[in-house]
Order: C-alpha cells, then sequence, then structure tokens
C-alpha cells in the first residue's frame, strides 16, 4: 500500500561498501519513514553512516540489501526530485552567480523561461538578487551557501538532503543560514532530511531527531521536538525553556554510547 504523505521510506537497509582490500557492515537493518513536509535530523558519532544513508537516498550508492522509496519509487539512481547540499557550496569559480544558481537546470535539460523566472524569484527571497552578476570570490561564504540553496531549490526538489550545510560557516552566519533554510523549506512545503554533528542545530531545526549508533550503523532511537519548539525558527526555539531539557536528554544517548565503547574495548568510557 502507498501511502501518499510519506515521501522516504527504508526498509531494512543494509549497506555494506566492498573493496579489493575488505568488506564493511556501514549501516544494517535500518527502517526509517519521513514525511511530507517533516525536517529530519541524522545525527550520532563519527563512522555512525549518516553520509551512507543520504547517499542511498540520494542513489548515489545502491544497498547491498533492503529498499529506499522515495515518494513511493524506487530509488535506482540520482533523481531531480532529490536536491543534495554539501558542507562545501562547490560553486564554478568562473560563472557568475546567476550562471551558478542555474547549473542544475541545464544538467536536468529544464532551463526554460518559468525556470529562470522561479531562479530569479528565489534569489531575490535570500537577499542575493543584487549579486547576480557578480563571482563566488566576490562573495561571503554564508552568501555562497546561499546561492548553493537557490541552486539546489532551482529543480524544484521534493526533497532535500542536506549535508552539514553550515558547518564550514562561522557560527553567527550559521544561525542565520539555519532560520534562512527553515523559512525556506516552510515557505516551499519541502521535506528535509539534514545530517549534522551539532546536537543543538538537529534540536533548533528539526521535527524530528534520529540518533544512529555505529559498528555497525543502526537507529538507536527517535526523539520528537516539542510542538512549541517545532512552531518556533531556530533563533527562537534555541531560547525557549523546552529547549535544554531536550538537549540533555539527547546528550544522555551520546554518553551512554560513549561508556558502551568503552566497555566494548575494555577502558570503561571516557
Ligand atoms: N567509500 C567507502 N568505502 C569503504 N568504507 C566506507 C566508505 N564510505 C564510508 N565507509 C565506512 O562506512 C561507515 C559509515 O561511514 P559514513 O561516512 O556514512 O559515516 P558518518 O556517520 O557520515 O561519519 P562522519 O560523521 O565522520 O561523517 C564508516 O565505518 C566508514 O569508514
Amino acid at each position: 500500500m502507498i501511502t501518499l504523505d510519506v515521501v522516504v521510506e527504508i526498509c531494512d537497509l543494509t549497506h555494506i561498501y566492498v573493496t579489493e582490500q575488505r568488506a564493511s557492515l556501514a549501516v544494517k537493518e535500518i527502517n526509517l519513514t519521513v514525511r511530507s513536509g517533516e525536517f529530519v535530523s541524522l545525527i550520532g558519532p563519527s563512522g555512525c553512516g549518516k553520509t551512507t544513508l543520504l547517499s542511498l537516498i540520494a542513489g548515489l550508492i545502491h544497498p547491498t540489501v533492503g529498499k529506499v522509496k522515495v515518494n513511493g519509487s524506487l530509488v535506482t539512481g540520482p533523481s531531480v526530485k532529490v536536491g543534495y547540499m554539501l558542507q562545501q557550496d562547490y560553486l564554478f569559480p568562473w560563472r557568475t552567480i546567476w550562471e551558478n544558481a542555474l547549473v542544475g537546470l541545464e544538467i536536468s535539460g529544464q532551463l526554460n523561461q518559468a525556470s529562470k523566472n522561479y531562479v530569479e524569484h528565489l534569489l531575490n527571497e535570500m537577499g542575493l538578487l543584487k549579486f547576480k552578476d557578480f563571482m563566488p570570490s566576490q562573495l561571503s561564504g554564508g552568501m555562497r551557501q546561499r546561492v548553493a540553496l537557490v541552486r539546489t531549490m532551482a529543480t524544484e526538489p521534493d526533497l532535500l538532503l542536506l549535508d552539514e550545510p553550515f558547518s564550514a560557516l562561522d557560527y553567527q552566519t550559521k544561525l542565520q543560514l539555519e532560520d534562512l533554510m527553515v523559512e525556506t523549506l516552510l515557505t516551499h512545503h519541502k521535506t528535509a532530511l539534514l545530517v549534522t554533528h551539532d546536537i543543538a542545530e538537529a534540536i533548533a531545526m528539526s521535527d524530528r531527531i534520529v540518533i544512529l549508533e555505529p559498528n555497525p550503523g543502526t537507529v538507536r532511537c527517535e526523539v520528537e521536538t516539542p510542538e512549541e519548539l517545532r512552531n518556533l525558527l531556530p533563533l527562537e526555539a534555541r531560547e525557549h525553556p523546552a529547549f535544554t531539557p531536550l538537549f540533555k536528554s539527547v546528550w544522555e544517548q551520546f554518553e551512554a554510547m560513549e561508556k558502551q565503547k568503552g566497555v566494548a574495548s575494555g577502558h570503561g568510557g571516557v
């Protein structure tokens, strides 16, 4: 049965990376659902399989066992309906901001007057229209990442995969972009899956947080963000009284994982 409301459906997903030297079990028996309009964060210690999961959803790699569906269709390769944003903006230095914003449309054969108008609208929404003829080197890191967001949004994906998109930015710019990102996704009714190492960022931005544990990567637990935080923009959410208790309870999960690691290695934890 297809539930139309579901954008991402991951069923019993296991992925093993096989190289000439070895096979390594990256994620094991993952089950996860993301509904339309939801903002879900994936957090967990290094190596727990966050990027592997995004790559599987994006169709960049294929699962060893199990299925990934986006909008009810089995993922067999990259799709224009799934946008991917990374820590680095990967803007072409020889192209203007306008030309960079159009790259995805050119590659996917969607470049026409209507799509150009949409890009102009997005650039305006993100305060970048007056910089459209600038070169990337003339922009700050935060502005460049906003251009990357416009480029990702230009092809009108249903789902955005965000792999630590703010981690290379200074703290103030990161806070501003968190707000801009949430506002933009709400305005355009997008669904998003964010990978981050920053617990506070995950709480401030998400409706739900999925905590993964490593060796192999599995879902440890899912935490719903309380409604009073979900209705706020990230910066306001960080100041709400419900924020700190949630941070503490997520932090306890990380501490428990550290202890487990210590027991497993015979060191008794850090
Ligand atoms: N191309 C690859 N070939 C072999 N093993 C890989 C490859 N990519 C990732 N792995 C392994 O798969 C596991 C999960 O890696 P992944 O990068 O998905 O974790 P992560 O949670 O995103 O890590 P980090 O937080 O450090 O970015 C790790 O053990 C990693 O060494």
